[in-house]
């Protein structure tokens, strides 16, 4: 059961809830989850900032496809998207953002007094630190957004061992598998990330399709120059499935104990055993 706790003021804090999307393709909410399959399969991410920090723009850019440029015309939130840290058990992550031109002694006293309580709640959760406005660093708050969700899925080693069996049965140099919309990647082979490497991987437009067997991959080089190169589709295909088959047996797993829970609630009783189902 879990500790009921004060909340803070409005006017000196906001919050703002994202469910990190991945794998589905749908987009991100900053309302509370309404189906049970969201509930328990996309990461929960609490965003916790002074006024004005920046909340609204992270979200926007990584979850909304918002321009980086386009934050800086966003309005301040009229109604706060509150969430008691009583009922955050279920949050991942804690990710505080500091506005790196604004005085941060104030954000650093927030923090010191949210971690403490969220911990109390829940000590598996994971805490994060933004900072915030500091221009023409917009690929690397999507690269660590990145590694926040990551930490967030509990397949991200069998994602990466089987990224690490494909680029070394192809001889590819770097692999990430990208969450389309927001481009942040939610896994990557053992071999070191560099931001450059990234960007590159961030900048491939547009991928064709010319046949069952074959797809074609267009890579903008300079404003005349593009790179092109043709790929056996059906490696990705058997690739793409071992994939698949990762994120399912989750769900399958997460629906599995909605029904369990359910069946203890009914029968007032502990299931000692592990019910036979076929995953
Ligand atoms: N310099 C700079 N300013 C930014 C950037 N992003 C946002 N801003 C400015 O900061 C303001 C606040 O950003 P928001 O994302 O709305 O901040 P918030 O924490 O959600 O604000 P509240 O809703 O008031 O809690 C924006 O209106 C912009 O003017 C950025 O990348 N660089």
């Amino acid at each position: 059961m879990s500790q009921m706790l004060r909340k803070p003021q409005l006017e000196e804090e906001g919050e703002l809830v994202v469910l990190a999307d991945y794998g589905d393709g749908s987009h991100s909410s900053d309302a509370k989850p309404d189906t049970r399959v969201q509930e328990g399969v996309k990461p929960r991410i609490l965003l916790v900032g002074l006024r004005r920090s920046g909340k609204s723009s992270i979200q926007k850019v990584v979850f909304h496809k918002m321009s980086p440029k386009e934050t800086l015309f966003l309005v301040s939130m009229k109604k706060i998207c509150r969430e008691e840290v009583s009922n955050s058990s279920w949050t991942g992550a804690l990710l505080f953002v500091i506005d790196s031109q604004d005085d941060y002694m104030e954000a650093l006293a927030r923090i010191h007094l949210k971690v403490t309580r969220a911990y109390k709640v829940n000590s598996d959760i994971n805490f994060k630190v933004f900072i915030h406005k500091v221009d023409d660093l917009a690929n690397d708050d999507l690269a660590d957004a990145g590694t926040v969700v990551q930490e967030l899925i509990p397949q991200l080693p069998t994602l990466e061992n089987l990224l690490n069996i494909f680029i070394s049965n192809f001889g590819i140099e770097k692999l990430f598998l990208f969450d389309v919309v927001s481009k942040i990647y939610i896994a990557t082979d053992s071999t070191p990330v560099d931001m450059k490497t990234y960007e590159l991987c961030c900048d491939m437009m547009i991928i064709i399709k010319l046949n069952n067997t074959t797809v074609l991959y267009l890579k903008e080089e300079t404003k005349f120059l593009a790179l092109v190169c043709s790929l056996i589709d059906y490696n990705f295909h058997c690739f793409r499935k071992a994939i698949h088959g990762v994120f399912e047996v989750r769900m399958k797993v997460m629906e599995l104990r909605k029904v369990q829970n359910w069946l203890q609630k009914k029968t007032g009783a502990t299931l000692n055993r592990t019910p036979r189902v076929l995953l």
